[in-house]
């Protein structure tokens, strides 16, 4: 188990804003931060990886008390045995990815890790390759490899996807989903993608100013009650055009853009740019496996 439990006042571009955190991770859970931008997700994650310092509170981890503003505990970030994965890959240009990946072992640590991540990311075949004749998705599939590399029992991916185009997104979250479950770890991911957080998720915390609002399943907070639809896909309003009697809203749902007709009641308040539900009731949506 993890319990965070941290106050910390950061600076808004509003004004002051107190992060006031109490969560518990149960071990083996793979959790996300779910929040707006300036929330505090990516503070959280500073704070119980040792890089920011909580004002007041505690972290505890298993038995081990990583940080106690009372007790003045505060271990260094490498004692805290964390794997730290950020959107830009942060890898050492000049060194290949073998390199990259020897560099994160500790001293004494045995070099047989590397070859079982080399194989687990599938990164053979490019381990002496320098980062910059890699493709997005491989850099960042070396940056989680480095992640491993030294065993963490906590994983910390901060929107680790987010650059990367929908269809490798979608093969790096099956790696993701492997190493979490191949090394038992604890997986915290900050993630804005609602399809990637169902897929990943047990567990989502909702971060508004500072505190967490709601927590629940990702079925339980993201399922739009008011609809009961048999399927519904999340979506951004392109246009709407007038043709005749109704209206044709165009969607962007993931990347295909869908036509929608609308009467002139549902497009009154719908703007370009606003996020909608496309949903279906009545119909039952038909499936067919694309090549
Ligand atoms: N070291 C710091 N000291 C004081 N304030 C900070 C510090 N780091 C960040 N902040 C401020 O705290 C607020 C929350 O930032 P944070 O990066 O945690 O948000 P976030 O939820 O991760 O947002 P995003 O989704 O945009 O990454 C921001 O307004 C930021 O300017």
């Amino acid at each position: 188990m993890i319990h965070i439990n941290i106050e910390k006042k950061l600076k808004a571009a509003q004004g002051d804003m107190l992060l006031n955190v109490d969560i518990k991770i149960k071990k083996g859970q793979l959790v996300t931060l779910y929040g707006e931008s300036g929330a505090g997700k990516t503070s959280t994650l500073k704070i119980l990886s040792g890089l920011l310092k909580a004002d007041k509170g505690n972290i505890t981890v298993g038995n081990k008390s990583w940080f106690n503003s009372d007790t003045k505990i505060n271990s260094a970030p490498q004692k805290r045995n964390i794997g730290y994965v950020f959107q830009d890959y942060a890898l050492f240009p000049h060194m290949t990815v073998l390199q990259n990946l020897e560099y994160a072992l500790v001293k004494n640590q045995s070099k047989d890790i590397i070859s079982e991540v080399l194989e687990i990311m599938e990164l053979g075949s490019l381990k002496d390759r320098k980062p910059e004749t890699l493709s997005g998705g491989q850099k960042q599939r070396v940056a989680l490899a480095r992640a491993l590399v030294q065993k963490p029992e906590i994983l910390l991916l901060d929107e680790p996807l987010s650059a990367l185009d929908i269809k490798i997104r979608l093969k790096l979250q099956d790696y993701l989903l492997k190493v979490h479950k191949k090394y038992n770890l604890t997986t915290i991911l900050i993630s804005h993608d609602i399809g990637e957080i169902h897929k990943l998720s047990d567990w989502v915390f909702v971060l508004k100013n500072g505190v967490i609002e709601k927590m629940g399943t990702p079925t339980e907070i993201f399922i739009n009650k008011k609809l009961s639809g048999k399927f519904k896909f999340k979506g951004e309003v392109l246009k709407i055009e007038k043709e005749e009697i109704v209206y044709v809203v165009s969607v962007l749902i993931f990347n295909d853009v869908v036509k929608i007709i609308a009467q002139e009641s549902e497009v009154k308040n719908l703007n370009p740019g606003d996020n909608v539900i496309v949903a279906s009731k009545a119909f039952n949506p038909i499936i067919y496996k694309i090549e």
